[in-house]
């Protein structure tokens, strides 16, 4: 499956279009991309597409592309879902294979936080999720590191917490509120090693993947890895681990601005764009069904696009749809991220910027603290030329197709609040508060029991309404708590008491008890759903903002 795409070049100072082939989502022609991947993949032998791409191989690969070759012939390329299961059945192993057991050192049995909640049942709570680290922890077995062709995991050395269910690896952008979480637990060796894996990664790819999986090896996640070397360095004061990873983490930056910014209205601003070919790996026959009939330069344009999604974290909403008319009514065909400009990713870039400009004072690099505070003023400064919208009183995502910004409700649009990106210091700053509080009310995405919807609308997608994300409640929480604005701090403390009601219940309710990725606000104690896989039990993120609130709230609930 050749793939070309255009590119504008200038030849002998003239435009012209070239086309180029796009890389698959990594070589491996068994877990990412080839013949193999297709004819399993299409002959759905597992409920869930990412199954098969999480499998350990039995033999080397050559062998296992050896014998899937000799299927082939025997069946002259029909073979039946029976042959292909046995063929699979025979080459591989189940998946989940990678790790070996591990028991945090750093546990202990009494973190400080528990007791600042006066609720006892609540307590109890906590008490469980803390205690939950030690099942959401791995750790990578070394026939992992020394046989890594027999897998599609990425190795890293220290142990880390995974979301849970079918997310059997590390995730990017998860891994922010996990480690607040684990912070809060007081495991900070735990943290140490995770904060070291990933800046193991980035010196090995130059971005931190998505996931700790080959085939997520070509996009990345919301970029945390700054925010959370921040969190880490300020719960320990510990400046000789910023020193030593500093550059390091400055190349993480580095990634984004190389490869993820556009210019609007002469305007620098980042978006997300995977430029790799072909069907998500994880979610091959997904993408291919939405694909349909669609061919050359819209195919690649669709993959690249459904990739871009994966890489936003907000895989899939209506946020990324732009349909013939320019609004965001559609479906998952119609996701054309590449041409937005996200809020939170330009508020997380800016944020970014700030945190690197402090750190590098605190190491003594004064000029590069310089650097990087110019850039927070400039990344600043575009987000208010940009995305601020004077009429509806917020930041809106902006639609470089149709040059126009999107009047959607998504509490990404006051991530610019929980990134501390906007000008707090102008004498307009209450003003800005009193437009965003006028702003949620007048969304209706206040009025639900259970937390704030992810959008207005129903798409079915598992980024939109009526589902509520943890990460997305702790943005729209401390977004309002860092107005410091006594209105804003009563409506974060309900929005959080609303969540801890939702996550509460539901852990109740389900046998055995359990946390889950995401939640439907309209009622309490429910999992959400939609999307293109079950909602998943686990569940890092979840658990980290739910010890976060009961830190904070604890003593008021
Ligand atoms: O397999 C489908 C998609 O699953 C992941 O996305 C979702 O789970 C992640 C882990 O909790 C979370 O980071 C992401 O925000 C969720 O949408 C995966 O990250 C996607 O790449 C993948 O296509």
């Amino acid at each position: 499956m050749a793939n070309l795409f255009p590119i504008l070049a200038i030849y002998a100072g003239v435009f012209v279009t070239l086309t180029v082939q796009l890389p698959p989502p990594c070589p491996s022609e068994i877990y990412c991309h080839g013949p193999l991947l297709h004819a399993v993949q299409t002959a759905e032998l597992y409920s869930d597409s990412k199954t098969f791409v999480d499998k350990k191989l039995r033999f080397l690969p050559d062998v296992v592309l050896a014998n899937f070759s000799q299927l082939m012939i025997e069946t002259q390329n029909q073979p039946t879902k029976e042959q292909l299961q046995t063929f699979v059945d025979t080459n591989f192993d189940a998946e989940g294979l990678e790790f070996q057991p591990w028991d945090p050192s750093d546990w202990i049995s009494d973190p400080p936080f528990l007791s600042n909640v006066n609720n006892l049942e609540l307590r109890d709570w906590g008490q469980k999720l803390h205690e939950g680290w030690k099942a959401l922890g791995r750790q990578i077995t070394d026939d992992v590191r020394d046989n890594s062709d027999l897998y599609s995991m990425v190795y890293v050395p220290n142990p880390f917490i995974v979301p849970g269910g079918r997310f059997r690896e590390f995730y990017y952008w998860d891994s922010y509120w996990i480690v607040k979480g684990l912070l809060i637990s007081h495991m900070n060796q735990t943290v140490r090693g995770m904060l070291d894996n990933f800046c193991q990664i980035v010196d090995t790819y130059g971005l931190i993947p998505n996931g700790g999986r080959i085939y997520y090896q070509q996009r990345s996640q919301p970029p945390m890895l700054i925010p959370m070397v921040d969190l880490y360095v300020n719960a320990t004061g510990d400046i000789e681990f910023l020193r030593q990873r500093i550059s390091t983490i400055e190349k993480e930056m580095e990634f984004w601005l190389t490869n993820r910014t556009v210019s609007v209205n002469g305007y620098t601003l980042a978006r997300y764009n995977v430029e790799y070919d072909g069907p998500r790996p994880e979610s091959y026959r997904e993408d291919l069904k939405t694909a349909g009939n669609l061919s050359g330069n819209d195919l690649e344009e669709f993959y690249i696009n459904m990739k871009s999604g994966a890489e936003s974290g907000w895989d899939f909403s209506t946020r990324w749809f732009i349909n013939d008319e320019g609004t965001n009514v559609g479906d998952i065909g119609n996701v054309k991220i590449r041409n937005i400009v996200p809020v939170d990713l330009n508020a997380f870039i800016c944020m970014n910027a700030q945190l690197l400009s402090k750190m590098f004072s605190l190491v003594g690099d004064e000029a590069k603290s310089q650097i990087y505070r110019d850039k927070f003023l400039a990344w600043k400064e575009a987000i208010q030329m940009v995305l601020w919208n004077e009429e509806d009183g917020v930041w809106l995502d902006y639609d470089m197709l149709n040059n126009l910004q999107r009047h959607y409700f998504y509490p990404s649009n006051i991530a610019p609040l929980w990134a501390g990106c906007w000008d707090e210091a102008s004498p307009q700053n209450s003003l800005v508060v009193d437009r965003v509080l006028n702003y949620l009310d007048q969304s209706q995405a206040l009025q639900f029991v259970g937390g704030i919807p992810t959008s207005m609308q129903n798409s079915g997608q598992q980024w939109d309404y009526p589902n509520g994300w943890a990460p997305l409640q702790h943005l729209l929480v401390y977004g309002l708590e860092n107005t410091a604005d006594p209105r804003a701090e009563t409506l974060a403390f309900d929005i959080a008491r609303k969540w801890l009601d939702n996550n509460f219940l539901a852990f109740q309710q389900s046998i055995p008890n359990a946390m889950f990725e995401k939640y439907d606000v309209t009622s309490l104690g429910l999992p959400g759903g939609g999307g293109e896989y079950d909602v998943q039990p686990g569940f890092g993120w979840t658990n980290g903002v739910v010890l976060d609130f009961l830190e904070k709230y604890g003593n008021r609930l």
